[in-house]
């Protein structure tokens, strides 16, 4: 048996592509226990996103974690479930083929496909699909703004493990964050804005994005300092002062203490010192997901409104939004430079390719 991925006896006659892959963290199956559970085994399996001893880890998840998680989990997955599924799932899937739709308008050939780090569909087969029809350039957007070891670090490693196990690999390309992308920022200012004027202006911007443990900033981990960034360009975006908005820390999972302030803590402390009016963004979140719908969009209302909050709106995540399509064609753009990109030069290189015919 071979070490390699299977792959189809090479020939001249094929057209080289580049492709594009969007990544994302990937989601169960249905919002069941059933399928919660290998979902949650591969994740919490992760050296990246648990980095405690293997074989401590291996008791408390297998004997805890995963009696008991599953079902919590997916009581929270069937209140945000749609029609059309995971809204996970159903975002990464609209955004890839908007963008696919948008730079193949603006002239660029260019294959869009997209890939979840743990479930389906799995980044191996992807980069396989997209091999199989021609892909020789391989661009790798995580749609995780902010670089964390265990989001867009373990996306790419997945990437890296693919190419790994090829005999044939296509270069590669990586895009490590886009936390202070101008585009970007300026998806969400538009979005902030819009979500005023429509429904008028809380007293408080609470700008939540997903925590780590906080061991991880002190061994290196750049996320924590990309939040900020990104806090303090979407302030200046909507010319906010320091008193207007507070950047806090959601999602915690495990005892150890992750980055701070939580978000929780932080919405019931405003509740009780009187703010009456929040509005809340999950800038971190490129579309929405359980952590966004479930965790803020409905347990913190509660929490602020049970803590003595008058009104709190959540502001949706970029999701379809068209300047954040816009913004994702021009990050793509900027990172295929050289590649080749029109019709004109992918009908050069056919003609080449068929020109050197199997002489050699
Ligand atoms: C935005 C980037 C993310 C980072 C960084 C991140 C780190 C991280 N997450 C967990 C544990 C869980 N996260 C879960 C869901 C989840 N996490 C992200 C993003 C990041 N996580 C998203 C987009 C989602 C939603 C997935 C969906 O299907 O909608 C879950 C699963 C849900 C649950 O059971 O609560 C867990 C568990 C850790 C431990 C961690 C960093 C160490
Ligand atoms: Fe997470
Ligand atoms: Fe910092």
């Amino acid at each position: 048996m071979s070490r390699y991925l299977h792959e189809a006896e090479f020939s001249h006659a094929y057209t080289p592509k580049t492709g594009v892959l969007l990544l994302n963290l990937g989601t169960p199956e249905a919002p069941t226990a059933k399928a919660l559970r290998p979902y949650l085994k591969q994740f919490l399996s992760d050296r990246r996103v648990v980095e405690i001893p293997r074989a401590i880890w291996w008791l408390i998840l297998n004997g805890i974690i995963l009696n008991v998680r599953p079902k919590k989990s997916a009581e929270k997955y069937a209140s945000i479930w749609s029609k059309e599924g995971s809204p996970l799932l159903v975002h990464t899937r609209k955004q890839a083929s908007l963008l696919k739709g948008l730079l193949g308008m603006q002239g660029q050939q260019v294959m869009v496909e997209f890939a979840m780090r743990y479930g389906n569909p799995s980044v191996e087969d992807v980069i396989q699909k997209m091999r199989a029809a021609g892909m020789e350039r391989l661009l790798v957007l995580p749609l995780y703004p902010q670089y964390a070891a265990s989001s867009s670090g373990t996306a790419h490693d997945a990437v890296f493990r693919t190419l790994l196990k090829m005999r044939n690999m296509p270069e590669l390309r990586t895009i490590r964050h886009y936390h202070d992308h101008p585009g970007y920022i300026a998806a969400l200012a538009a979005s902030v804005r819009e979500h005023w004027q429509k429904n008028g202006r809380g007293d408080k911007l609470v700008m939540s994005f997903h925590g780590v443990p906080r061991y991880t900033l002190d061994k290196g981990d750049p996320y924590h300092c990309e939040c900020m960034k990104t806090g303090r360009l979407l302030a200046e975006a909507l010319e906010l002062s320091s008193d207007d908005y507070v950047v806090s820390f959601q999602s915690r999972f495990g005892k150890a203490e992750w980055l701070k302030p939580y978000t929780f803590d932080v919405l019931s402390s405003l509740a009780k010192q009187g703010v009456g009016r929040i509005d809340t963004i999950c800038p971190g979140f490129a579309g929405d997901c359980l952590e966004t719908l479930e965790e803020i969009a409905m347990e913190g209302k509660e929490l602020f409104l049970t803590s003595g909050g008058k009104e709190y709106r959540y502001i949706p995540c970029l999701n379809e939004r068209p300047d954040w399509i816009a913004a994702m064609a021009e990050l793509v753009t900027a990172n295929l430079g050289g590649w080749i990109t029109t019709p004109d030069d992918a009908n050069m290189r056919q003609l080449r390719a068929r020109a050197c015919g199997a002489k050699h």
